[in-house]
């Protein structure tokens, strides 16, 4: 499994092209194997939080002091206010107290007067009732300027002043009602009343005008404190409101950041699902190709080898179909060995290596089935591969060279997970060619241990491993076997006078002779230097003997051309031997017919002889 269990950043396998077979685009086989980047789409996200973020809170406290101060500055600013318009409020009642008490004093005056010059009863009684208000309505102003201390002395001169002017209007009433109004006229002395009158208007005056400078003053002082506490409100309004704002800002930004991390965090756990399905599959397919290549050690036959690959092809890629081909002992043809799956894209039974790209340029050959510009192999059907069908063709290659062909067909979509299943299934491909090629390697070599290299004929060895096995086998269905000694008589003769190599050549001659003569379930060997047996199954003596005889005359017909020379002919005796009358053991057989040919030696040569010892 190519994973990995640590996270490593953004270092993903690369995937095989499977068309070219070159590494391409990145894909996410390691899932475990990286830490998502940012999710593509995603707004750019700040690197770290920002620099106000760890400012925030003291610049909300400090906009909550700002607010606080600005509502105690406002409160106390209207309580000033409130404060003002009182003293405001005061001046003008000063004001008009004074007005009141001036009227008041003209009233006593007017009505004394009155009735000093018409005697009428209603100005006196006017006159002693209006009297008594000039006191109250001063002591009414004394209480209102008593905290000014000058306004409380002019007050209390005021109210001296009118005292006596009082005293001196009634002075003159009292004397009008005790000796008449011309008595009284005569009393009156106009020079005090006047001088009386000139400083209660005066002080009057003065204390107007006292109170109008307070009342100004007091306005003034109202107007500072109401721009003030705009002013205060105002500031503290923007600076709060300012804070606020870049707060919000902040905030909306760090909550911008938090929704695109939540959103990268979420992508970041579907990919790492979907490569865990991707590992799992993967390590699946890895443990199934080492399951292969385990069972592949052993394999004993081609049959076994070409059933497991197909099983593991299917377990791969379960929806697959195609063909395993082996190229044929003429090395012209390629034949089909086995198919499997529901043929998604025919392949034909024989295919020559022109047919195929992939075994013209010994590598993987993909078409995927979308894509009709990509060059498609001769032995595939026109028009192929079928849309939604990817078409795989794996050269089994050997050491010797290309030995075959492994053509699969599957669904596009199983092909292209992304897993690099194409790369599995050239692995296999690979395993595959060498474990057949092994095989081809060990038939080789065993058939070259039990084969006599001059003749082709099987050796000694195979003949013992061989006899008792044939010998049984037609003990037990009652049948007979014969075997057959044949030598060329007179060899050594032939060999002095034309030489080793002319011997050897027609050592090599006979055997073809001996080979072409016999059935294929017959076994014929060299026994040794210039004799050969020949195993008979299921043949009687007679039947033995007329067969020895044809090989026999054969023989004695052919000459051998050796360095353009005409040799021969030469004959051959041959001794027979056959089961069950001869012997029973393979080691009898073989002593009974040897007899038998030393007998036929011995009786002239060039003969077929069978000696029956039967009862
Ligand atoms: N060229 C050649 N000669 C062989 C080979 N094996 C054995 N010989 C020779 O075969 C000859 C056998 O001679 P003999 O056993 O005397 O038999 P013969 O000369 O055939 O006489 P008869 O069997 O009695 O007819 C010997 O000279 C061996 O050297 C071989 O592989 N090649």
């Amino acid at each position: 499994m190519r994973c990995c269990a640590a996270i490593q950043a953004g270092s993903l396998p690369q995937r095989r092209d499977r068309r070219h077979g070159s590494a391409a685009k990145p894909m996410g086989r390691c899932a475990l194997a990286r830490i998502p980047g940012p999710v593509p789409g995603s707004p750019a996200l700040p690197a770290s939080p920002s620099r106000i973020s760890r400012y925030r809170l003291p610049a909300f406290a400090v906009a909550l002091v700002l607010l606080v101060g600005v509502a105690i500055a406002s409160l106390t600013a209207v309580a000033g206010l409130r404060s003002s318009n009182a003293w405001i409020e005061h001046s003008y009642e000063v004001i008009n107290q004074i007005e009141v008490v001036e009227r008041s004093i003209r009233a006593v005056e007017a009505n004394a007067r009155a009735y000093r010059l018409t005697g009428h009863p209603d100005f006196r009684s006017e006159y002693l009732a209006a009297a008594p208000e000039v006191d109250r309505t001063i002591e009414a102003l004394t209480m209102l300027i008593r905290d000014n201390p000058d306004q409380d002395t002019r007050a209390r001169h005021l109210r001296d002043i009118a005292r006596q002017h009082l005293a001196e209007l009634r002075r003159v009433h009292d004397l009008q009602e005790a000796r008449g109004a011309e008595a009284a006229r005569l009393a009156t002395d106009p020079g005090t009343v006047l001088r009386q009158w000139g400083e209660i208007e005066g002080i009057g005056s003065q204390m107007r005008r006292d109170e109008l400078r307070l009342l100004a003053e007091r306005k003034a002082a109202n107007h500072r404190q109401a721009v003030q506490l705009s002013v205060i409100v105002i500031l503290g309004m923007l600076a709060s409101g300012a804070i606020m704002v870049i707060l919000m800002k902040s905030l909306t930004r760090e909550n911008r950041r938090a929704l695109g991390l939540e959103k990268e965090a979420r992508g970041a756990a579907h990919e790492m699902a979907l490569s865990m399905d991707q590992v799992n599959r993967l390590s699946r397919q890895r443990h199934e190709l080492s399951r292969y290549s385990g069972l592949l050690q052993s394999c004993t036959t081609r049959d076994e080898i070409v059933q497991l690959s197909i099983e593991t092809i299917l377990r791969l890629l379960p929806g697959a179909s195609g063909r395993i081909y082996l190229l044929r002992a003429s090395q012209k043809f390629h034949d089909s060995v086995a198919s499997f799956g529901e043929a998604m894209i025919s392949s034909p039974d024989a295919l020559l290596p022109e047919d195929c790209w992939a075994l013209r340029r010994g590598q993987m050959h993909m078409l995927a089935g979308v894509d009709r510009r990509q060059l498609g192999c001769g032995h595939l059907d026109p028009g192929m591969p079928a849309p939604g069908v990817t078409s795989i063709c794996l050269p089994l290659s050997a050491q010797s060279g290309s030995i075959g062909l492994l053509h699969v067909s599957a669904p596009t979509e199983q092909v292209d997970h992304g897993d690099g299943i194409d790369e599995l299934i050239g692995q296999l491909a690979e395993q595959l060619g060498l474990a057949i090629a092994n095989l081809q390697l060990r038939e080789t070599l065993r058939t070259q241990s039990l084969r006599d290299p001059l003749t082709g004929l099987f050796n000694r060895r195979y003949l013992e491993e061989s006899l008792g096995r044939e010998l049984q086998r037609c003990e037990r269905r009652g049948l007979p076997l014969s075997v057959l000694m044949l030598d060329v008589d007179h060899f050594k003769r032939f060999n002095d006078t034309h030489g080793h190599a002319a011997g050897d050549a027609l050592l090599s001659q006979i055997g073809r002779q001996i080979e072409a003569a016999v059935r294929d379930e017959d076994i014929a060997c060299r026994y040794g230097g210039e004799e050969f047996t020949l195993v008979m199954p299921e043949l009687d003596a007679a039947s033995a003997c007329a067969r020895a005889e044809r090989i026999r005359r054969q023989v004695e017909m052919t000459t051998v051309q050796h360095l353009g020379q005409q040799l021969g002919p030469v004959t051959i005796s041959i001794g027979i031997a056959t089961f069950p009358g001869d012997g029973y053991a393979p080691h009898l057989l073989l002593q009974m017919a040897d007899a038998t040919l030393y007998r036929a030696k011995a009786e002239g040569r060039n003969r077929v002889l069978h000696v029956s010892y039967a009862p």
